[in-house]
């Protein structure tokens, strides 16, 4: 098959603890990855000339930085053949800096898809290595299961959530992680939880009265979704979010809410996307 067209599904992040600080800055995170069956759509066209070419209507990320080209480019230079290129196109849906990781599960479709189209036969675990240099959210959208992580998020244990579904809230504005990373006010020392902690459901997001803070508009989106279901905020925001049993009572929530915020339903879904479309599990797991 020389065109491939792969769903980059986003996720949330159902809680956060920031539990320490590496020595290189990094922190040190548990929370659960729940991914979504909504996302962003890369197409992926095989060239014999070596040449790797991005059409993409991302608006304000220059092509060289945008993270389909960077993970593109990575994986091309370790093939060390200099004839496989590729002509990649990619349709966003997903807002950027949403804290929903439309960039990183960009860069995970962009690994697995030109992993198979050039026949590299790499394991998820060597592409999900090759994308935690990219970004700490790239492993587990590469392993494509909904998980329990740890360490910067990389150290992954597949879970199995409740089947619900999700309405998320976009307000107009952006959160830069780096910078919520930095803060001096961000809780940086949360005790571990264990599992069974977060399935009883007594667990949030640390970053989340640091960021309602700084972005009153995110604040609000907060206080407007709680009318319907408990809501919390994903990674570093900007979008936040609420589960639902079914569907109709999601899509009619999301309908009412005010226009100042945009959002989307979504399914939680325990397999990405991705893998059920190239049937990868059975493949490479
Ligand atoms: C914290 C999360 C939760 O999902 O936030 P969101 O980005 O989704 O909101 C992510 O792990 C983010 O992952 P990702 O967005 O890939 O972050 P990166 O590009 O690797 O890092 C951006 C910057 O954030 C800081 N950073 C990021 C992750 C982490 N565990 N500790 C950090 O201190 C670093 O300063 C880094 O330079
Ligand atoms: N394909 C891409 N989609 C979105 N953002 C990208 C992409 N490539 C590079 N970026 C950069 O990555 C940053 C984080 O984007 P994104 O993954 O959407 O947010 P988050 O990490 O909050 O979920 C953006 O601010 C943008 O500069």
């Amino acid at each position: 098959m020389l065109t491939l067209t792969l769903p980059c599904p986003a996720k949330l992040n159902l809680f956060l603890r920031i539990t320490g600080r590496r020595d290189d800055g990094y922190h040190e995170l548990q929370t659960v990855f729940q991914l979504l069956d909504y996302g962003d759509t890369l197409t992926i066209e095989y060239r014999d000339d070596g040449k790797i070419t991005l059409a993409s209507d991302l608006v304000g990320v220059n092509n060289e930085d945008n993270l389909v080209i960077r993970a593109a480019r990575k994986l091309q230079t370790l093939t060390q053949n200099p004839n496989l290129g590729a002509s990649l196109n990619l349709e966003k849906r997903l807002p950027m800096g949403g804290g929903i990781g439309g960039g990183s599960s960009d860069a995970a479709s962009t690994l697995v898809g030109l992993n198979h189209l050039w026949q590299l036969g790499l394991s998820l675990d060597t592409l999900a290595k090759i994308g935690l240099e990219l970004g700490a959210d790239i492993p587990v959208f590469v392993h494509g299961k909904t998980s329990w992580a740890e360490g910067i998020g990389e150290k992954l244990a597949p879970i199995q959530t409740e089947n619900c579904w999700y309405v998320v809230l976009k307000p107009d504005c952006h959160v830069s992680t780096a910078e919520i990373f930095c803060h001096e006010q961000l809780t940086r020392h949360d005790s571990p939880i264990k599992i069974a902690t977060f399935l009883e459901g007594g667990t949030g997001n640390s970053c989340e009265p640091l960021v309602r803070k700084l972005y009153p508009d995110i604040d609000k989106a907060l206080i407007w979704l709680e009318q319907f279901s408990p809501a919390r905020l994903t990674g570093t925001g900007a979008c936040v979010f609420a589960s639902f049993k079914d569907q109709v009572t999601a899509q009619t929530v999301c309908e009412q809410r005010p226009r100042e915020f945009s959002g989307f339903v979504a399914r939680g879904v325990n397999t990405s996307p991705l893998h059920q479309a190239l049937g990868l599990l059975t493949e490479l797991s």
